[in-house]
């Protein structure tokens, strides 16, 4: 080949080439320090500069336009509601519901990797669909936060993120803390300072009650012993609440979701991985109690729970401060939203065979001593006094439109379930 018929070469192409070598190592050189800044979550210059720079790309016209008519309420009294954890499992089926009867709705979420994020995007796919936009971030971001509602006044919060999975919270604690205690309470600051504040409902979890054995768990019962960090975060989440609203005036109601199990659910969840393992011939680790004691669980269907997302914020009284002072006493409450029918797991089991039209292989083994509780039985007669709350789908009822959308969500697109 004549190499003369290349426009470059001899003097002026090693030239350029040395040129070009320098621009792309540094290139290369400053896309390393963005990296580096953007991904390391423990110092608090880089946060706050990875703040700033996330927040500032998601600042402009476009965006605003975006955020405003997710947010916009298209039906008389509707409210505007912000979701946080909008892409997760409880979050997606809350912002599909508000937004179907006319409420505005805008999702945040900081899409991260403790379960197959291709799940979440999808589920941000569906939103998006239904015309609900999902602003990705954390909600350790203040600033981001604050420009949240400055450009829009919501009414509620509907606090939905959190660090969940209760056997996790010995691999990785510090992520419970991130995202339960100081994420909670970072959020709560900017819904303090804002006018007007807005009304929250937030995800508590039924795993507060820990080793309390008083069967059904009550509102009412002691909820000082967590068996785990996650439990202890959500608890610790409760008395955040509480200062708040005897400080700032902020009106709070914290649910205490029992179990949660449906369609786009989460995969570390073990009604999503037994299903994934039986269906690969996998066994699967079936835990017992002492004594081959049962271990049960009150498994609350998703529709169920949304009910109860939606009984909350309907019954939420206005917060009674604004830009940071208490103007007088507001709500302040807390409800178990559990099935209360609780079910042991070997007929949880029992149920996916006959709907998978698989055996099981079962591997029983000791409850591990990792955070787990034996028992889980909630006392629902508080919610359906003051929400009008009454769960109606029973466990296999629950598990059919569960698996059979599992069956068509990873064979549709030829996906592969991720489950933990
Ligand atoms: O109500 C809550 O507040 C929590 O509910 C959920 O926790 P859990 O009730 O523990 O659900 P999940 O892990 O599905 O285990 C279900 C059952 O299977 C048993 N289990 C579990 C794993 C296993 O390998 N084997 C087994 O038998 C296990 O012993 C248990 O009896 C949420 O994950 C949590 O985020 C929180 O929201």
């Amino acid at each position: 080949m004549d190499k003369s018929a290349y426009p470059y070469h001899g003097g002026r192409l090693r030239w350029h080439s040395s040129l070009a070598k320098l621009t792309f190592w540094s290139f290369v050189f400053i896309g390393v320090i963005f990296i580096f800044f953007y991904r390391s979550p423990s110092s608090s210059s880089s946060s706050s500069a990875a703040a700033a720079t996330s927040s500032s790309s998601r600042g402009g016209p476009a965006w605003e336009k975006k955020v405003r008519t997710s947010a916009r309420i298209r039906s008389r009294n509707g409210f505007s509601v912000l979701v946080t954890g909008a892409a997760g499992f409880v979050g997606t089926h809350v912002s599909s519901a508000l937004k179907r009867r006319g409420d505005g709705v805008l999702g945040l979420d900081n899409f991260n990797d403790y379960y197959d994020p291709t799940l979440k995007r999808a589920r941000q796919a569906l939103l998006e669909r239904a015309g609900v936009f999902i602003v990705e971030g954390d909600i350790n971001d203040a600033a981001l936060l604050k420009k949240l509602f400055e450009v829009v006044p919501f009414t509620h919060v509907m606090h939905l993120a959190a660090q969940a999975g209760v056997r996790y919270a010995m691999q990785n604690p510090g992520s419970y803390v991130h995202s339960n205690i100081a994420g909670f309470v970072s959020l709560l600051e900017v819904c303090k300072e804002a006018t007007p504040q807005p009304a929250i409902v937030w995800a508590s979890s039924s795993s507060v009650y820990g080793l309390n054995t008083k069967v059904p768990f009550s509102e009412k019962d002691r909820t000082d012993q967590p068996a785990s960090l996650y439990a202890a975060t959500k608890k610790a989440g409760e008395e955040i609440a509480h200062t708040y609203n005897h400080i700032y005036g902020l009106s709070l109601t914290g649910l205490r979701f029992f179990t949660v199990y449906g369609p786009w659910g989460r995969p570390d969840m073990a009604y999503f991985f037994f299903t994934k393992d039986i269906l690969n011939g996998k066994s699967i680790p079936i835990f017992e109690g002492e004594n081959h004691g049962t271990v049960a669980r009150d498994f609350t269907y998703i529709d169920d729970i949304v009910k109860g997302c939606l009984g909350a914020l309907d019954t939420a009284q206005k917060s009674t401060g604004s830009g940071g002072k208490k103007k007088g006493p507001a709500q302040l409450r807390v409800f178990n939203l559990g099935n209360t029918s609780p079910i042991p797991v070997t007929n949880l089991v029992t149920i996916l065979e006959r709907l998978l039209k698989v055996k099981a292989k079962r591997n029983v083994m000791k409850l591990p001593r990792n955070g787990d509780v034996q028992f889980t039985h909630a006392n629902i007669s508080l919610a359906h006094r003051e929400l009008g709350y009454k769960p109606t789908t029973n466990l296999q009822t629950g598990l059919k439109k569960f698996v059979r959308w599992y069956l068509n969500y990873y064979s549709a697109a030829g996906k592969k379930a991720d489950a933990r």
